[in-house]
């Protein structure tokens, strides 16, 4: 069941449109990623699903119906836009944030702090917030949007800003809201992260969706028949009736390993028993492109189509 479907959105600002006949769904308990470059239409599509703005055109539905005022409180939202009263202690600003969706006192604290201790935190909570450094804040900010074990967490580029520990803290715990069977969609420009923890995707360019569906399958339709070849010999025959060479990985301890193309019709068996026959083969494995490339190549694609 989808928790989410966009159904042909339209979003626009004094002449200029953000979005353009977008549609998606988000299935129920999976992780969604929002990619696209800057000022694609991604944080507009954001505010729209969080009732922030509304569409012009299209409509969104939550559950299936559509959206309803009342829907923010089973949501958590992380804006790109961070802001924290920096006058607030970093517990009661937690506390009082979940109050607002609706928690008890009693439940807002032992959560906060539960929250805190998980992130590293918890010596800080009676610390004001403008002592926190920037990622420390972050942290602080993603524990509010959390604490009330919403079923639906949106995040606006949840990893900017933070140094590559704290990404890999964010994304462990990103993961095991979603155990927890939190559903999660969420904007970034991190395509690592993307291939790490996102089922599905949508690209959005200039406004429109021009790439969607599963990380894995979508990588799949991209790949180039590449394949690294280990080998114990010191050697790799050159470009042949099987493979041509399209790199070799400098300065191996023992045997050579290459990255190489297959020719047109060559079968991965034929492969492997050939090069069998003919070398100890150490490894042998499909290189699938990365997100990062998909990307790249689906951005200029569609601009020089446009
Ligand atoms: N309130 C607004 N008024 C006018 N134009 C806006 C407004 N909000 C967004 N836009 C424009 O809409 C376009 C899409 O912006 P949006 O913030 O949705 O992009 P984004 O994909 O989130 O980009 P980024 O990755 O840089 O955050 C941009 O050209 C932006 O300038």
């Amino acid at each position: 069941m989808n928790i989410i479907e966009v159904k042909d959105v339209v979003k626009d600002y004094s002449g200029h449109r953000a979005l353009d006949h977008v549609s998606l769904n988000v299935e129920e308990g999976t992780i969604y990623g929002l990619l696209g470059p800057n000022g694609a239409g991604k944080t507009s599509l954001i505010r729209i699903l969080n009732q922030i703005t509304r569409p012009d055109e299209g409509e969104v539905l939550l559950n299936g119906k559509p959206l309803a005022p009342s829907d923010v409180m089973h949501m958590g939202y992380l804006p790109e836009e961070r802001g924290l009263y920096k006058k607030m202690k970093v517990l009661s600003h937690i506390v009082y944030l979940g109050r607002l969706k609706g928690m008890s006192k009693n439940d807002a604290h032992r959560a906060a702090m539960e929250w805190l201790e998980r992130m590293d935190l918890a010596e800080w909570a009676n610390k004001k917030v403008e002592a926190l450094s920037k990622g420390m804040a972050q942290k602080v900010q993603f524990i509010a949007t959390v604490v009330h074990n919403p079923k639906l967490l949106i995040f606006d580029e949840p990893f900017s800003g933070f140094d590559p520990v704290n990404t890999e803290q964010l994304k462990k715990e990103i993961l095991r809201l979603n155990d927890n069977g939190s559903t999660i969609l969420f904007s970034t420009h991190n395509m690592a992260s993307v291939e790490e923890v996102c089922k599905e995707f949508t690209l959005i360019n200039k406004s429109r969706a021009v790439l969607q569906g599963n990380v894995y399958d979508i990588r799949r339709r991209f790949k180039k028949n590449l394949f690294r070849v280990h080998v114990a010999e010191p050697v790799l025959a050159p470009d042949n009736a099987l493979y041509s060479i399209v790199s070799l990985s400098p300065r191996l301890q023992s045997g050579c390993e290459a990255t190489v193309k297959l020719n047109q019709g060559v079968s991965t068996r034929d492969a492997i028993s050939n090069l069998n026959g003919n070398y100890t083969l150490l490894g042998f494995e499909e290189l699938l492109p990365s997100m990062n490339e998909i990307f790249i190549e689906t951005v200029t694609d569609s601009n020089e189509q446009r």
